[in-house]
């Protein structure tokens, strides 16, 4: 029965792939709602009507989005900035969806592609209502890629021309085996290629690894309207697992909200220093993980990396502080930099 499980998961994914493919046709382009990025971050609000999007996006921002009391009041992409430790962090405020979001039921598949494009997911629930939306909303994304608080399975895959499938471990899998590994392949047509798994990773992760264009993406579930709910049942929902509960209507908790979502964000800050003087620590420069030297020229003058020198690099990212570094050094959180020119 594994092997048969595994073989209809993987069958199962490929239809579902199928299905939502007229999606990728040249006819739906310009799905999304085409809002510019801009700004350091992007953070999509997704949730069911009246859960208080709009309501949160006017509190947040200086942005106003109408909210009122009946269903589907947002019909479009509003974007409003947070100003935060000096990053400017983007929030879209989206329509409600409902379950069959991602068949394209209402305006789901625009707004799930929008969702797709963000640093973080905010998933806003409305806290009188239940578990059965928080279920009914990761589905929907789960069904087209999107991977929620989940990382990338640590699995080196890749297909090859001839030899057949080599497979590997260097930790005891519990959940799949060769022949299954086998079988999956062969439902997608690959009789030739390397495996290893790295990692204990179930059938479902494999097949997203195989698949590929999975989005793997950071999700705060926030439970709104705790004005109307026990406290009893406010403890319960903030101990649940990537939980934040908030009151939008009596602005409780707004504050504890930002420091997880820059949390979740894991934005990189980095320091400037001119040669001779004190690191500037009052303004950042703010980037995205995995940025390197070159990003931080970029972000300084458009003209500074065809000057480049070399930069000198204090902080985590470095073994020696400081130490010589060229244009593709990765930086990490609150390094400092010094770049000298040719
Ligand atoms: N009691 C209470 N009501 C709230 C709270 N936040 C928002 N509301 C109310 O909930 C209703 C819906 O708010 P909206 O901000 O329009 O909700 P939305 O999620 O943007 O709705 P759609 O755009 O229709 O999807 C409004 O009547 C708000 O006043 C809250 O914290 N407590
Ligand atoms: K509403
Ligand atoms: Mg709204």
């Amino acid at each position: 029965t594994e092997y048969h499980l595994g073989l209809l998961k993987a069958k199962l994914a490929k239809y579902r792939a199928q299905l939502l493919e007229p999606s990728k046709s040249p006819a739906a382009k310009g799905e999304g709602f085409d809002v510019m990025k801009s700004g350091d971050a992007r953070v999509a609000l997704i949730g069911f009507p009246s859960v208080g999007k709009s309501t949160f996006l006017s509190l947040m921002t200086s942005t106003a989005s109408e909210a009122a009391s009946y269903e589907f009041t947002t019909l479009t992409c509003i974007p409003g900035v947070i100003e935060y430790k000096g990053a400017n962090i983007q929030l879209l405020d989206l329509p409600g969806i409902i379950e069959g979001a991602a068949q394209g039921k209402g305006r789901g598949r625009q707004v799930i592609a929008v969702a797709r494009t963000a640093d973080v997911v905010i998933m806003m629930l409305d806290a009188t209502k239940g578990e059965v939306q928080r279920a009914l909303l990761e589905k929907e994304l789960e069904s087209v890629g999107i991977r929620l608080n989940k990382s990338k399975p640590n699995i080196y895959f890749k297909p090859k021309k001839g030899g057949g499938i080599s497979f590997n471990s260097t930790v005891t899998l519990t959940q799949c085996s060769e022949k299954l590994v086998q079988l999956i392949l062969h439902e997608y047509k690959i009789f030739n290629a390397e495996v290893l798994f790295r990692e204990d990773c179930s059938p479902d992760e494999f097949i997203d690894v195989i698949v590929g264009n999975r989005v793997y993406m950071p999700c705060l579930y926030v439970y709104n309207k705790i004005d109307q709910i026990s406290m009893e049942e406010v403890d319960r929902l903030a101990r649940r697992p990537h939980s934040v509960v908030i009151s939008c209507g009596m602005k409780l908790n707004l504050d504890y909200l930002l420091e997880k979502l820059w949390e979740y964000l894991a934005l990189t800050c980095i320091y400037t220093k001119k040669r001779g003087q004190r690191p500037d620590f009052t303004d950042a420069i703010i980037l995205r993980k995995g940025a390197s030297v070159e990003h931080v020229c970029h972000r300084i003058h458009r003209s500074l990396a065809s000057q480049f020198k070399y930069a000198l690099v204090w902080g985590t990212s470095t073994k020696y502080s400081p130490q010589r570094v060229g244009l593709t050094h990765m930086m990490e959180h609150e390094d400092v930099i010094q770049i000298v020119k040719k």
